[in-house]
């Protein structure tokens, strides 16, 4: 997608309410010049904060990518220009010429994840992290739903109750015995990040800023979960991309 972005206008869908305050995002931002995989450069296409942008963003930082976010100034312009009239996308680029688009932002994260050696080799541990990002996914959905799918409020905290109370243990309780099957390093798989890691990650920023007292005694029961939140955090690209003041916020 070559088409130039506009304004500022942020769906509610998009806009996770965030206790944390981060400076806006401008509208095109190099995060990360460190580039050694050959002219490859990227853009992605979102709205101003976190949301479905933010796991192409941090696989790109993992990465060590030559990449940039792109927030349209006008949505309503460019939207039916788009594959299914959403965001994100991801604009790949060779020497500056534009090579593919794409939406939808759990196909570019395994997109850029056979890019950027984030898929085990082995063939089975390929498709057990498969499997895993889907359980992951499930969270996110649920997330989603509770914190910006609902507009009755009790139909809302109903739907966060259920998530604190019953998918959030059933999820750990059973990542935790992935994660101890593999010797408790706080990695799926051999020592190293792979797709999963990077997409708990993102998710559990989310719920670990809410600062809600259920979350914190819920990774007191997965202490391995917990290593791999800061096996990621701790990662030196990931670090540095954290820390980044212009890194999107959760919410404009
Ligand atoms: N399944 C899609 C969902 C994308 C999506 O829901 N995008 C929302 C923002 S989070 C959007 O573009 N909303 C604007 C609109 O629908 O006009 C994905 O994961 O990329």
């Amino acid at each position: 997608m070559g088409a130039k972005r506009h304004a500022e206008e942020v769906p509610a869908a998009a806009a996770p309410a965030s206790p944390k305050k981060h400076a806006p995002l401008p509208s095109s931002v190099k995060t990360s010049a460190d580039a050694k995989h050959d002219h490859s450069s990227y853009e992605v296409h979102y709205f101003g904060v976190r949301g479905k942008g933010e796991l192409p963003r941090i696989i790109l930082a993992y990465g060590g990518a030559t990449w940039k976010n792109e927030v349209p100034k006008s949505w309503a312009e460019v939207k039916d220009s788009t594959p299914f009239g959403q965001l994100p996308l991801l604009v790949e680029k060779n020497d500056g010429k534009e090579v593919f688009c794409l939406a939808q932002s759990r196909t570019i994260a395994r997109y850029l994840a056979s890019k950027f050696d984030l898929i085990p080799k082995d063939p089975t541990d390929a498709i057990l992290a498969d499997s895993i990002f889907e359980s992951i996914a499930e969270i996110d959905d649920a997330v989603s739903r509770a914190f910006y799918g609902i507009k009755d409020e009790e139909a809302k905290k109903t739907a966060i109750d259920v998530l604190f109370d019953e998918k959030l243990p059933s999820f750990l309780k059973f990542n935790e015995r992935f994660l101890v099957k593999n010797g408790k390093t706080g990695f799926y798989f051999s020592n190293k990040i792979s797709l999963p890691e990077l997409f708990a990650f993102v998710v559990f920023e989310f719920l670990e800023e809410l600062k809600d007292a259920r979350f914190e005694s819920l990774s007191k029961l997965a202490p391995t979960f917990k290593k791999l939140l800061n096996n990621v955090r701790e990662n030196t690209r990931i670090a540095k991309y954290l820390t980044e003041v212009d890194r999107a916020p959760f919410k404009n």
